[in-house]
C-alpha cells in the first residue's frame, strides 16, 4: 500500500488549490471578456431581430404583390327578379316615350297654328276675290267670258284650298283631343289603319293628309247613309203604296175593308209587367210576337196606341158621305174585352176623345148643311141592343114600360130583324126617331146609352155586356130632279168575346159571357163560310149575324175596326181577333146605291098612306 506524505499532501493540495483558482481565474477571465462583448452582441441580436423582422415584410409584400399581379377570380351571379332585370329597360323606354310625346304634342301645336293661319289667310283671300268678283259683276255686266272663268277657277280654287284646310284643322283637333270620327265603314277604316300603319303620321303633311282623308271618308259615309236612307224610304213608301193600291183594288172589289187599332197598355197590363208584344210596322201591317215566331198581318189601315180619335174618324169619314149618298154602310168594332171597342166607336165617359158614334153624327148634318141648297135630308135613327140574344129597343127604358104595361114584365116591346126586297135589314117594332140636328141625335144616342147593360169584370170596369147597334137612315131628296136616296149607316159596338175564367165571370155573368160567346161564334162561322165563298152562309144562327146580314156579304160598304191590346198577356186573344179579322178581309160585298126615281118614291108614299087608311089626293099621284 502506497502512503502519501503530509508535505506531498499539502503540496498536492496546493497544487489543486492552484489549479482551481486557474480554472476558475479563466472563467473569470471569459465573464470578463463575456461582458465586454455584451452591447454588441445586444446589438447583433437587434439585428438579427430587425432581418428577421425584415424578411417578414419583405415577404408579406411579395405576396401582395403576387396577389395584385394576380387574376381577381369570378364573383358567383346572384339571381335577380325579373322585373328588376326589365326595369331599367322600361324607365329608358318610358323616357323615350315622354319626350317623343312631347315632341309631338309640340309638333301637333306647331301645325294647328300654321293650319289655323292658313286657313284664315285662305279664308281672307276667299272673301276678297268674293268682293272683287261681286263688285266687278255690278260695275260690268259685260265682262268678257274669259275673265270669269278664269275668276270663277280662282273661286273654286281657294274653296278647295280653304276646304283642304279646314279638314285639317278638324283631323288635327280630333287628334289632339283623342276623339275619333265616327266611322262605320270597315273598307275606309283599314284604309286609314293602313296609312297610319305606314308611319305617314309622323309628317306634318301625313297629319294632313291623314285628316284629309279622314274627312273625305266622312263625306263619302254621310253620302253612303244618305243613299242608303234614302233607298230604304223609297223601298217602304214603294211597299206602303203597293199595299195602298192593292187595298184600292180589293175595295173596288167590294171586299170589306178593315182596320186594326191597338189600344195602349192598360194600367192592369202594366201592373203585370207590360211586356209589349204587338208592333205597328208600317200604316198597314202588323207583326204580333208568338211563342213559335213574329206574325204578320196585313189591313187596310193600321193605328198605333198613339194614333188620335181624330185620327181614325179622318179615314172613316168618307163612308159617312156614302151613306148620304144612299149606300148601306156598315161600320163595327171588334175584339176581346177591354181591348177598346168603346172608346173607339163611343169615346170615352167625359166625351173628351169622342169616338165614331158621335163624330158621325157631327159629320152627317155638316155634309147635310154643305148640300141643303140641292138636297132636302130626312134623318132618323132606331137603337138596339142585343143582350142575352133578346134584341131590346133602346128607345124604350125596361123600367118605363114594366111600368106602363105590368103584363110585359120588363120586357120591351118584341122586335124582329127583317130585310126589304132590297136585301137592306131593318128592325121590325124598333121605335125610330128623326132628329133635325147633330145634337138631337145625340141626346137620342143618350137616351138610348142609358138604357145599356154595362157592368165591371175582372178586365174592363165599364164593360159591355151586350152589343150596341145604332142605325142612322138618311133619305135624301133630289131637290132638282126629285130622286131619293136612302141610305143607313149601321155603327155597331159588339160586346167583347171573352174567357170566364180570365173575366171573372160568375153566374148571371156567367150567362151574358156565354150569350156573347155564342153570338160572336155564329158571326165567326157566317165570316167563315163567306170567305170562303161556300154556298151557305149561316146567317140564322143568331140575331147578331141576322142584324149584321146585309153588312157581310151583302149590299153594304163595311169597315170592320179589330181592336188589340198591345200587351204579352193578351197574346192568345190578339192573335184569334187578327184572324178572324183577316178572314172578314177576304168577305166581298156588293154595294150598291139605293136610289129611286121621283115616280117611284111618290107612289110608295101612296101606297104608305093608302095602308094606314089615308086619303090619297089626285095630285099625290
Ligand atoms: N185608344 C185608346 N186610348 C186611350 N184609352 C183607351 C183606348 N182604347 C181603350 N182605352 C181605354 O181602355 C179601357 C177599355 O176600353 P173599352 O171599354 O173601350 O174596351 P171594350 O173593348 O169596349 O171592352 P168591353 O168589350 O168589355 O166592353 C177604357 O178605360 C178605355 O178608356
Amino acid at each position: 500500500m502506497l502512503t502519501v506524505s503530509s508535505q506531498e499532501k499539502q503540496e498536492v493540495a496546493e497544487e489543486s488549490e492552484s489549479s482551481e483558482n486557474k480554472r476558475l481565474s479563466a472563467q473569470q477571465q471569459t465573464v470578463a471578456c463575456n461582458e465586454s462583448d455584451r452591447p454588441l452582441e445586444g446589438a447583433k441580436a437587434r439585428l438579427e431581430e430587425l432581418k428577421e423582422s425584415l424578411y417578414q415584410r419583405e415577404r408579406e409584400i411579395t405576396e401582395l404583390l403576387e396577389a395584385e399581379r394576380s387574376p381577381i377570380p369570378p364573383v358567383p351571379p346572384v339571381p335577380q327578379p325579373p322585373c328588376s332585370v326589365l326595369l331599367p329597360t322600361v324607365i329608358q323606354k318610358a323616357h323615350a316615350i315622354c319626350s317623343a310625346v312631347s315632341d309631338t304634342r309640340a309638333l301637333l301645336d306647331l301645325m294647328i297654328e300654321e293650319n289655323r293661319v292658313s286657313l284664315v289667310q285662305a279664308r281672307d283671300k276667299l272673301e276678297h276675290l268674293q268682293a272683287k268678283g261681286d263688285s266687278n259683276g255690278r260695275e260690268d255686266k259685260t265682262s268678257d267670258q274669259e275673265g270669269l272663268d278664269e275668276y270663277e277657277s280662282s273661286l273654286s280654287l281657294l274653296q278647295e284650298t280653304m276646304r283642304g284646310f279646314e279638314v285639317s284643322q278638324l283631323a288635327l283637333d280630333c287628334i289632339k283631343t283623342g276623339e275619333s270620327p265616327e266611322i262605320n265603314d270597315c273598307d275606309a277604316v283599314s284604309e286609314l289603319e293602313d296609312i297610319l300603319g305606314r308611319g305617314t303620321i309622323r309628317t306634318t303633311e301625313g297629319v294632313k293628309s291623314v285628316g284629309q282623308q279622314l274627312l273625305l271618308l266622312q263625306d263619302q259615309l254621310k253620302q253612303v247613309k244618305d243613299e242608303k236612307k234614302k233607298v230604304i224610304e223609297n223601298y217602304t213608301s214603294e211597299r206602303t203604296m203597293r199595299k195602298k193600291y192593292y187595298n184600292m183594288v180589293e175595295n173596288m172589289k167590294g171586299k170589306i175593308r178593315v182596320f186594326c187599332r191597338i189600344r195602349p197598355v192598360s194600367r192592369t197590363e202594366d201592373a203585370q209587367g207590360g211586356a209589349i208584344s204587338v208592333e205597328k210596322i208600317d200604316d198597314y201591317s202588323v207583326t204580333v210576337e208568338t211563342p213559335r215566331g213574329p206574325r204578320e198581318f196585313q189591313f187596310d189601315k193600321v193605328f198605333s196606341a198613339e194614333a188620335s180619335q181624330d185620327e181614325l174618324f179622318h179615314d172613316t169619314h168618307r163612308l159617312i158621305q156614302s151613306a148620304i149618298d144612299g149606300y148601306n154602310v156598315c161600320i163595327f168594332a171588334y175584339g176581346q174585352t177591354g181591348s177598346g171597342k168603346t172608346f173607339t166607336m163611343v169615346g170615352d165617359k167625359e166625351q173628351k176623345n169622342p169616338g165614331i158614334m158621335p163624330r158621325s153624327f157631327n159629320a152627317i148634318f155638316d155634309i147635310i148643311r154643305e148640300s141643303s141648297t140641292k138636297f132636302d135630308f130626312k134623318v132618323s135613327a132606331y137603337m138596339l141592343e142585343l143582350y142575352n140574344d133578346r134584341l131590346q129597343d133602346l128607345f124604350v127604358s125596361l123600367a118605363g114600360e114594366a111600368h106602363a104595361q105590368p103584363q110585359s114584365h120588363g120586357q120591351a116591346r118584341r122586335v124582329e130583324i127583317k130585310r126589304n126586297r132590297k136585301g137592306v135589314v131593318f128592325a121590325q117594332g124598333a121605335e125610330t126617331k128623326e132628329a133635325s140636328s147633330a145634337q138631337e141625335l145625340y141626346a137620342l144616342f143618350q137616351q138610348a146609352c142609358a138604357n145599356r147593360h154595362i157592368s165591371a169584370t175582372k178586365m174592363n170596369v165599364e164593360s159591355s155586356r151586350s152589343h150596341l147597334i145604332v142605325c142612322i137612315m138618311v133619305e135624301s131628296r133630289n131637290l132638282t130632279n126629285g130622286s131619293v136616296s136612302t141610305g143607313k149607316l149601321s155603327l155597331v159596338d159588339l160586346a167583347g168575346s171573352e174567357r170566364a175564367a180570365k173575366t171573372g165571370a160568375k153566374d148571371h155573368q156567367l150567362k151574358e159571357a156565354n150569350s156573347i160567346n155564342k153570338s160572336l161564334s155564329a158571326l165567326g162561322d157566317v165570316i167563315s163560310a163567306l170567305s170562303a165563298e161556300l154556298p151557305h152562309v149561316p146567317y140564322r144562327n143568331s140575331k147578331l149575324t141576322q142584324v149584321m146580314q146585309d153588312s157581310l156579304g151583302g149590299n153594304a160598304k163595311t169597315l170592320m175596326i179589330v181592336n188589340i191590346s198591345p200587351s204579352e198577356c193578351n197574346v192568345e186573344e190578339t192573335l184569334t181577333s187578327l184572324v178572324y179579322a183577316t178572314r172578314v178581309k177576304a168577305i166581298t160585298n156588293n154595294a150598291q146605291r139605293h136610289v129611286e126615281s121621283k115616280e117611284i118614291s111618290q107612289l110608295k108614299e101612296v101606297i104608305m098612306k093608302l095602308r094606314s087608311g089615308q086619303t090619297v089626293e089626285e095630285e099625290d099621284v
